[in-house]
């Protein structure tokens, strides 16, 4: 649905130059919900912003629903050529700050990117409302943005987003203002839209959080590059994943020297079987658990452990691999559980 094809963008000034975006290749399915995370400065802005052509990429291609958008001219005027109108029409963005004008109620917040797209007054009005009553807000159309709280405000900006029934949604930081309550009601009703209209939504975050509540798939980004990516799923069973680790952190560090620690991920079934008392009866060892949780992540239960196995690493060996055979994501972290963690081979 969204294909960016080495999308690079640099930023002059008269005395520097900043590379944001180094290269980047991603692809978002239809239908799926995409995080971008990453530390402030890392590009996911520029990297939003130049899906939908807000910002001129230096180089590379984005394509959304089959069209490559970089083709279209920008123009020079003040007003975007038609095509690229249409092009953006068919995209809504949401901000963290929200970005809904004051001086007008909630209803008309809703109707003005209709309004730009030519729509009659009694169609504006018949969208707007019907958009208020998707994310639950019937009630406030007469309302002005100041009466409105955060949350309240970001789905006005949610059902703006909409006017134009876009087939993707970009998302900037859209709950970063917000508490950890709203937040998760928001991202709910993000999940709630992907489901019921069949929405993409590309979003970008500092917090782990976010990905783990809604996203199907996620890309970590440094330094303007794509770092990791992948479906939740697929990134959690991957050993060394720096994204599974921060997604779903396991503690607990060893009780003594000479032991050998092994983290271990449990996915669909495998989160049922008995796995550790088997270990201990199969090769008659005693093993320790050193920290463990359940968690739900894009919908999925998913287990982790940490473990502690006597003897050092060859000579757990068979135990090692037996983990494996059971289908399980094994890892053997450094000393002190941190998270340069060294990949099981
Ligand atoms: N208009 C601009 N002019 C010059 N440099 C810019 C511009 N916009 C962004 N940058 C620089 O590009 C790099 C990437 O910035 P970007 O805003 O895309 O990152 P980010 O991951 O979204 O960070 P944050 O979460 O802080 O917004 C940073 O070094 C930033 O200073």
């Amino acid at each position: 649905m969204i294909t960016t094809t080495d999308l690079t963008k640099v930023y002059r000034s008269r005395d520097r130059e900043v590379t944001a975006l180094d290269g980047v290749n991603l692809h978002v399915e239809q239908g799926e919900v995409y995080g971008v995370i990453g530390r402030s400065g890392a590009g996911k802005s520029s990297l939003i912003r130049c899906v939908n052509l807000l910002e001129r990429p230096t180089s590379g291609t984005v394509s959304v629903a089959g069209q490559d958008l970089t083709a279209l001219v920008t123009g020079t005027g003040a007003r975007p050529p038609a095509a690229l109108r249409r092009a953006r029409a068919g995209i809504g963005m949401i901000f963290q700050h929200f970005n809904l004008l004051s001086s007008r109620d909630v209803q008309k917040n809703v109707e003005l990117p209709l309004e730009i797209l030519g729509h009659s007054g009694r169609e504006r009005e018949r969208k707007a409302l019907e958009l208020l009553d998707l994310v639950g807000l019937a009630d406030k159309a007469r309302a002005h943005p100041a009466q409105l709280s955060g949350g309240q405000k970001q789905r006005v900006g949610i059902a703006r987003a909409l006017a134009g029934d876009p087939k993707v949604l970009l998302s900037d930081e859209a709950t970063s203002a917000l508490d950890p309550e709203t937040t998760r009601s928001v991202l709910q009703l993000l999940r709630d839209l992907n489901r019921q209209l069949g929405l993409t939504v590309l979003l970008i975050t500092h917090e782990m959080d976010v990905v783990k509540t809604v996203c199907d798939s996620a890309a970590l980004m440094r330094e303007g590059r794509v770092v990791e990516s992948g479906t939740v799923q697929r990134l959690l069973a991957t050993p060394g994943s720096e994204l599974a680790a921060e997604l779903f952190p396991v503690g607990g560090t060893p009780t003594e020297a000479g032991t050998t620690v092994v983290d271990i991920t449990f996915h669909g079934e495998a989160a049922g079987r008995p796995v550790v008392s088997h270990l201990a009866r199969a090769y008659d060892i005693d093993v320790s658990i050193l920290g463990a949780a359940m968690d739900t992540v894009g919908d999925r239960q998913i287990g982790r452990m940490r473990i502690e196995l006597p003897g050092g690493r060859e000579e757990n060996a068979l135990p090692l691999a037996h983990l494996r055979e059971q289908g399980l994501t094994v890892e053997l972290p450094g000393r002190g559980g941190d998270l340069t963690k060294e990949a099981a081979k």
